[in-house]
């Protein structure tokens, strides 16, 4: 018998919960992980070279976001510098003063000055210090809300097919870590540049003291910025190609506590089921963080032996300066003043090399969004589309969703006139909501044309294709807004028209409904909100029908009304007198002149369509009226045999024994 991989694990390495719930290892499988050791060293320089250019982005959000904030901040971290670097030659004044005037009666008086000037120094920096904490405090959260406004709006704007694409996907959730990252990448670059102007002054005191000192200092910095780069590198290895199992773990975490899941989860035991293998996915994070604390620790002994033995070389250095007359006493104290300072300072530089380091990766994620999501973005123009075209041209049209191998669509060809109830049927899976969706313009045909009157969609503007479009999917998104905003989508301007949200509730049969509710059209539609509450399938379809009038009956920002209405099963869910309704409905927005496509199992429905269209397998298989497919002979239309064998399949569970219909007492009680 086959071992199960769940229980044992599998070769790839993923853990048994893996296997089990999501089919293999939820790790990227980028070249960053084969051999984390070179690419951390080869992409060392590629990563130094890219850090200006996301030093410029990240400043330019700054700059955008509160340049006020930004110039303080930049003033203030200056100023410490200066301040530094002035209280050091103050040191230094007084070392002086302290070794030329030593046991004096007035050295006290000769060293008063300078070191009033270093406690001013001092002071000042101190202020300072707080003044650019204060102004990162504020320019942070403001950078952040311009690069989160900035990602989103992007990705809005991106194909559907993209936004399904898990690379595009990946991309997508390394860049929210960009948005973290660039205001952190903006301080850490301010600190940077302070600690850089701090170095230069004690560099300069150091140098004029003696020009050996200044390379050991370097010696002392260079292998903790090289240990800093390398430990940043394979962190960030690491995240990028443990980004899926984060997100797949944050899925269970999502899952064991939202209310559409809740039912399940008490019920069928689910809770326990996902728990455990949260548990297991956090063990497997925590061995990869075990691994990178390990070699983190290994990098960091490396480096800091070898800047410990630049420091003894520095010390003994200064030692024979002074005990061979080279480097006065006082000079000497200076240097260790300075060596120690220069050293404190290259620590905090590394730390924020460090930092701005990993950080720039990310930001460098969230540049390359920002470019990926232009290319992927939906064209915005084009060809001017008919307002109400006499017909939609399909003609051989074909599509492959990303990472399937078998057409959903092959070659269909069928024309859809306008103000007519068009009925898409056919098997699961036969390409009818694909087929609707490449209607709508959210898939474009990977060949074939779509066609309204003349003008071919795939040069069209989109935006319009979208105004002349209204959804009623099958699975109706249940947004968790008030009736109101629901309703009203894409409809800004009628969030306060009493007639139109009035009708489209008539339409809708969902006065029963509001008249419920204490707080009607405002009623908030999320379960868990303070005064939210939940709709039943039926009354949510009923909401998606309200809205869909709304949108046919009225003109959009642009001025366009919908004449494609395209309802995929819209009455699953209603009860038998709505269901009847809801049908009764569709055939007035055609009446009124628009599309209605209908895509449906309900053959009863389909069966007063103006025009049905048969898919099967992603081909166009029959068409024709309902009485024209069911009376077409097998050698014209063979596959109109298997509408016909549908339709009746379902008429005879109605068709069986029917009692006769009881008497039905009227309102004053005697019966008819
Ligand atoms: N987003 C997607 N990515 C990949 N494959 C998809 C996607 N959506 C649908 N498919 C596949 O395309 C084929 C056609 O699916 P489609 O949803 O169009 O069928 P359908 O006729 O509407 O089915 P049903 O009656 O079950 O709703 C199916 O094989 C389905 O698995």
């Amino acid at each position: 018998m086959k071992q199960s991989l769940h229980k044992a694990g599998a070769a790839d390495g993923s853990s048994p919960s893996e296997q089990l719930l999501f089919g293999g290892p939820m790790r990227y499988d980028g070249g960053f992980v084969r051999d984390e050791a070179a690419s951390a060293q080869a992409g060392l320089w590629t990563v130094v070279r890219q850090i200006p250019g996301m030093l410029r982005l990240a400043w330019r959000l700054a700059w955008r976001a509160d340049r006020a904030a930004l110039v303080g901040v930049v003033l203030a971290e200056v100023g410490r510098a200066g301040a530094a670097a002035l209280s050091l030659v103050a040191v230094n004044a007084a070392l002086g003063h302290l070794f030329s005037f030593a046991g004096e009666s007035g050295a006290l008086r000769a060293v008063l000055p300078a070191v009033l000037a270093a406690g001013a120094a001092a002071g000042a920096g101190a202020v300072l210090a707080v003044v650019s904490s204060w102004g990162s405090d504020r320019l942070s959260p403001r950078i952040q809300r311009t690069a989160t406004v900035a990602l989103l709006e992007r990705a809005q704007r991106v194909e559907m097919a993209s936004l399904e694409d898990p690379t595009f996907n990946r991309l997508l959730e390394s860049a929210r870590f960009g948005i973290q990252s660039v205001h952190r990448l903006t301080n850490e670059s301010v600190a940077v540049l302070s600690t850089l102007l701090s170095m230069a002054a004690t560099g300069g005191v150091l140098f004029s003291l003696s020009p050996v000192l200044l390379p050991l200092l370097v010696l002392i910095a260079a292998p903790r910025a090289w240990g800093a780069a390398v430990t940043a590198r394979r962190r960030r290895n690491s995240v990028m190609a443990w980004l899926q199992h984060m997100r797949a773990s944050q899925l269970i975490a999502q899952l064991l506590t939202q209310t559409s899941t809740a039912a399940e989860i008490r019920v069928h035991g689910v809770g326990a089921f996902l728990l455990h293998h949260f548990e297991q996915m956090a063990l497997a994070s925590d061995a990869e963080q075990a691994r990178l604390a390990a070699a983190g620790a290994r990098t960091k002994v490396a480096a800091a032996a070898a800047s410990g033995l630049a420091f003894v070389a520095t010390f003994g250095l200064l030692g024979v300066l002074v005990s061979t007359g080279h480097l006065a006493l006082a000079a000497a104290g200076t240097a260790v003043v300075a060596v120690r300072t220069g050293a404190a300072n290259v620590s905090g530089l590394l730390s924020s090399v460090n930092q701005l380091f990993e950080e720039a990766l990310y930001v460098g994620d969230l540049q390359t969004l920002a470019i990926e999501a232009e290319a992927l973005a939906i064209p915005a123009g084009g060809t001017d589309l008919p307002e109400r075209p006499d017909a939609i041209h399909v003609e051989d049209v074909s599509f492959t969703y990303a990472g399937r191998t078998t057409p959903s669509l092959d070659k269909v060809s069928l024309v859809v006139p306008t103000g007519k109830i068009v009925a898409l049927v056919g098997d699961n899976g036969a390409g009818k909501s694909t087929l609707a969706r490449l209607l709508c313009g959210l898939y474009r045909p990977d060949s074939g044309t779509i066609r309204w009157d003349g003008v071919d969609t795939a040069t069209a503007d989109r935006a319009q294709q979208f105004a002349s479009t209204v959804l009623l999917p099958q699975d109706f998104f249940r947004w968790p807004l008030t009736l109101r905003a629901i309703v009203t989508t894409g409809r800004p301007g009628h969030h306060d028209d009493a007639r139109a949200l009035t009708e489209a509730a008539e339409f809708a049969g969902m006065e029963a409904l509001l008249q419920k509710q204490d707080r009607g059209w405002d009623t908030l539609a999320a379960k868990g909100f303070e005064g939210g509450v939940d709709f039943s399938g039926g009354q949510w379809q009923r909401i998606g029908t309200a809205r869909t009038y709304l949108r046919t009956t009225t003109a959009g920002t642009d001025g366009r009304r919908p004449f494609l209405v395209v309802a995929d099963e819209p009455t699953s869910a209603l009860d038998p007198a709505a269901e009847v309704r809801a049908f009764d409905n569709l055939r007035r927005l055609a009446g009124q002149g628009a599309t209605v496509l209908l895509i449906t199992h309900r053959l009863a429905a389909s069966a007063s369509a103006d025009l049905i269209y048969v898919l099967k397998d992603g081909r166009l298989v029959a068409q024709g009226t309902h009485e024209e497919l069911m009376a077409a002979a097998d050698d014209e239309q063979p596959a109109a045999g298997s509408y016909r064998a549908a339709y009746l399949l379902q008429a005879q569970q109605y068709a069986t024994r029917l009692p006769d219909p009881r008497p039905v007492a009227d309102d004053q009680g005697s019966l008819r």
